[in-house]
């Protein structure tokens, strides 16, 4: 048997063949549900500021600083979803995005779902004009705020949509902060939580129709990630939000009285 022949130089620098990565197989629609409903354990829901505000252990000064900062995620909302609309090639999606404009910012002057939130930041005992001023906003609360309206305006619509999907959690919390503020809170009236008494049942509708327009266009499982992943951002947004208004203190804000 002829001795084996030494390598060629051609046959030392062929690579190794590497095996075309096959893509994974997209979740069935049952397991990617799971997966975004999974998230709801870093939904702020158990912050501990949010803990606080249901047991009834806010002081005035802090609901106030509450209602102040969360105004600035409320103002922005319909720009948040206008982003959204504005990179939806979908008619179908758009029409239905549509309403939530609307809805936050009323169709007339003194109507919507903002209007409500400042009639709630007054019975507070802020005024009007030191919310719109932002006198009281933290910055922390600003750049979480802020990187979710950047989200909307620069990530592909779809995982944009599924970043809102926290309003899959927030119903239940609702309702319950409504029972919680009226019966720890006295001096706060049913009249004055009309933004959530109002919200709950659209969050709700809302919620359901997100999760549809999700598991529609997310198909491939690398949508589905992105997706997961967005949604997991956002309980990110909503915890540095509480994070940021826990850490105010009153001393440090300007025009705060006690
Ligand atoms: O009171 C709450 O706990 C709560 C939570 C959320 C949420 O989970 O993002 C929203 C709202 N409220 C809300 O009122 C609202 O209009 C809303 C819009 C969105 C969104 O991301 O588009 N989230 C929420």
């Amino acid at each position: 048997m002829p001795p084996p022949k030494p390598p060629t130089s051609e046959s030392a620098v062929t690579p190794v063949p590497v095996r075309e990565e096959t893509p994974e197989r997209p979740m069935s629609e049952r397991d990617f549900v799971a997966r975004l409903r999974g998230l709801s354990v870093k939904y702020w829901g158990t912050h501990p500021f949010h803990l606080r505000l249901h047991e009834g252990s806010l002081s005035r000064y802090e609901l106030r600083m509450w209602a102040a900062n969360r105004w600035y995620y409320q103002s922005v909302l319909p720009m948040k979803d206008a982003a959204i609309i504005s990179n939806c090639p979908v008619a179908e999606v758009r029409r239905q995005w549509l309403g939530r404009i609307s809805y936050h910012d009323g169709l007339t002057e003194g109507e919507g779902g903002a209007h409500r939130w400042l009639a709630l930041c007054e019975a507070v005992g802020l005024t009007r004009e030191e919310v719109l001023d932002e006198r009281h906003l933290a910055p922390g609360v600003r750049f979480a705020v802020d990187a979710y309206v950047n989200f909307a305006r620069t990530k592909p619509w779809v995982e944009a949509v599924a970043s809102g999907l926290t309003e899959m959690f927030s119903g239940h919390l609702m309702r319950r902060r409504v029972g919680d503020m009226l019966a720890r809170y006295p001096w706060i009236s049913h009249a004055d939580l009309a933004y959530f008494t109002n919200r709950i049942d659209a969050v709700n509708g809302e919620g359901r129709e997100t999760l549809d327009l999700v598991v529609k266009y997310a198909r491939t499982r690398q949508q589905q990630e992105t997706a997961v992943a967005a949604l997991s951002f956002k309980c990110d947004v909503l915890w540095s939000m509480l994070d940021a208004i826990a850490g105010l203190r009153e001393t440090t804000t300007v025009g705060a009285a006690s």
